[in-house]
């Protein structure tokens, strides 16, 4: 059986075939393969529609905005026309410049990303946020959501905290996602598949564990079946 899990394969690939061909090869299993920074800056608007294909799986463009307001609509209108069906930006850009993109993308959900699950508690710390980082996620959020963000990026340890600060209507998109037993990497923040669900995602970004595996579509399937064993 194939139904299409809530997962964002993280395209990070150095060129277009490859991503394309990742594409390929997962899209029976997950709802959305999503285009950050490294194939954006290399190919521009043309790699919308080669991982898009023929299978008109929902394309999330992660470009992480943030600029002034006037940029940042400048930018969410320029890249608007490729209808992302999500689009990011930092919600410590502010709530001037997440209105912005709001207003320049309205057919996209415009997604603000909380704090990089990159970060570990003691690099916030460093930075200057204030509180755990369950306490600035949720601050965060509602400043995002206040704004008129229709969707959130938040580390899967801090997301069933976000889901009680914003309530049911928002989509909650989580990275730092890692199967049991798999390598971080750089993630600090992480979760399982499982948990993420559970504790409240809706849509889990997952990239190397799956891109980085012998078969991409096998790695795929696996957490989509693993996923289906979970209830929301
Ligand atoms: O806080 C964030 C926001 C975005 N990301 C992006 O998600 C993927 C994660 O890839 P993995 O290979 O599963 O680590 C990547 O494209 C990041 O740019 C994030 O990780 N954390």
């Amino acid at each position: 059986m194939s139904t299409s899990a809530p997962i964002a394969v993280a395209l990070d690939a150095p060129d277009l075939d490859t991503a394309a061909h990742w594409a390929g090869l997962v899209t029976p299993h997950v709802s959305t393969v999503k285009v950050g920074l490294e194939l954006y800056l290399r190919y521009g608007p043309d790699v919308i529609a080669s991982v898009r294909g023929a299978s008109g799986v929902q394309v999330f463009l992660d470009l992480k905005l943030h600029d002034i307001p006037n940029t940042v609509a400048a930018a969410a209108r320029a890249v608007a026309r490729l209808k992302p069906a999500i689009l990011t930006v930092h919600a410590s850009g502010g709530p001037a410049m997440i209105k912005a993109a709001v207003e320049a993308a309205p057919n996209s959900q415009i997604a603000a990303v909380t704090l990089l699950t990159s970060l570990s508690e003691t690099d916030l710390a460093a930075l200057g946020v204030q509180g755990t980082p369950v306490d600035a996620a949720r601050r965060l959020a509602a400043i995002a959501v206040g704004a008129g963000a229709q969707a959130l990026v938040c580390s899967p340890r801090e997301v069933a905290a976000v889901r009680a600060e914003v309530g049911p209507g928002i989509t909650l998109i989580t990275p730092g996602v890692r199967p049991a037993g798999a390598d971080t990497q750089d993630q600090a923040r992480v979760a399982t598949p499982e948990d993420a669900l559970s504790h409240g995602a809706d849509l889990l970004v997952i990239g190397r564990p799956i891109t980085g595996a012998p078969d991409p579509g096998a790695a795929a399937a696996a957490i989509a079946a693993a996923l289906r064993k979970v209830s929301h």
